[in-house]
């Protein structure tokens, strides 16, 4: 589980995180929604301990966040930011095999070959596994940032916006990889051999289809402040969502899901 405590963050003497408390359920998928500039992504950083808040505490699985070192962080939660910047001269595999970093420190083994393989093939990057990461399209990109993390092995995946740049195959794609990964509270992951720990999975997203669709958690973000949390199906209704994103919107059932339309 992710414990935050009354957590506040200022830049430039304003909160941008106004003493947030809440508990976020280890397995599963969470999402964190908002508008923009809600402090969506600075509360990811915060969570992966890359930013120090003015006041308040981030326990992950009972252990402060700031008291862990650099090396155990990174076994713990993998973080991927909205813009991971350029990767000049580095192959796709390269770039997944990079995230066995904190396991090895530049040694990888067998098992580290293995991982890295296993996040291609599930990622679907075998084609493009030797080609220089820069000649990439901007989804193709996505999905090898998105195995990288993968690659990592953690409890804990943190990923900002991971569908922006996916057309509607990939988006439930990569969707459905990371539902094998993190699947409800209860149920058994679907996992290679070599990677047998079931995963949580946060991302924020502004797809808010595909986070109805996949999410069991919600947090939801506005002006620094949380507005609501929890399971979906108790927490997300159309007022919360008008309310949320400022414009009015409702939700209606379509099949065996619910389609978020403009009131
Ligand atoms: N380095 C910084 N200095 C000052 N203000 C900042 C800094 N980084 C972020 N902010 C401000 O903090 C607020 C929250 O930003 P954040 O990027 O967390 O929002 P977000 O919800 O992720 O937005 P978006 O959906 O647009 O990506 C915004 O008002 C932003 O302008």
């Amino acid at each position: 589980m992710i414990e935050i405590d009354h957590l506040t963050l200022t830049r430039d003497g304003l909160a941008i995180l106004d003493d947030i408390s809440l508990q976020i359920p280890r397995g599963g998928i969470t999402a964190i929604i908002g508008p923009n500039g809600a402090g969506k992504s600075t509360l990811l950083h915060c969570l992966a301990g890359l930013l120090t808040p003015a006041s308040g505490q981030v326990r992950v699985l009972g252990r402060d966040i700031h008291r862990i070192a650099a090396r155990d962080r990174a076994r713990l939660l993998a973080l991927l930011t909205q813009s991971p910047g350029a990767m000049p001269r580095l192959s796709v595999r390269d770039l997944v095999g990079f995230g066995r970093w904190p396991h090895h420190r530049g040694r990888p083994g067998p098992e580290d070959h293995a991982i890295v393989a296993q996040a291609i093939e599930r990622f679907d990057l075998g084609a493009m596994a030797a080609r220089d990461v820069e000649t990439l399209s901007g989804g193709q990109k996505q999905r090898a940032f998105v195995a990288m993390a993968y690659a990592q092995t953690t409890p804990w995946m943190l990923l900002d916006e991971p569908l922006s740049a996916l057309d509607p195959k990939y988006t439930r794609d990569i969707m459905d990889r990371l539902r094998d990964l993190a699947p409800p509270p209860g149920r058994r992951p679907v996992e290679p051999a070599t990677v047998e720990e079931t995963r949580s999975v946060l991302l924020v997203l502004h797809d808010l289809q595909s986070a109805w669709r996949y999410a069991d958690w919600f947090v939801c973000l506005k002006d620094g402040r949380v507005l609501s949390h929890g399971p979906r199906d108790t927490t997300i209704t159309a007022d919360l969502l008008s309310e949320l994103y400022d414009t009015p919107l409702r939700l209606e059932r379509a099949g065996d899901t619910s389609v978020i339309l403009p009131a």
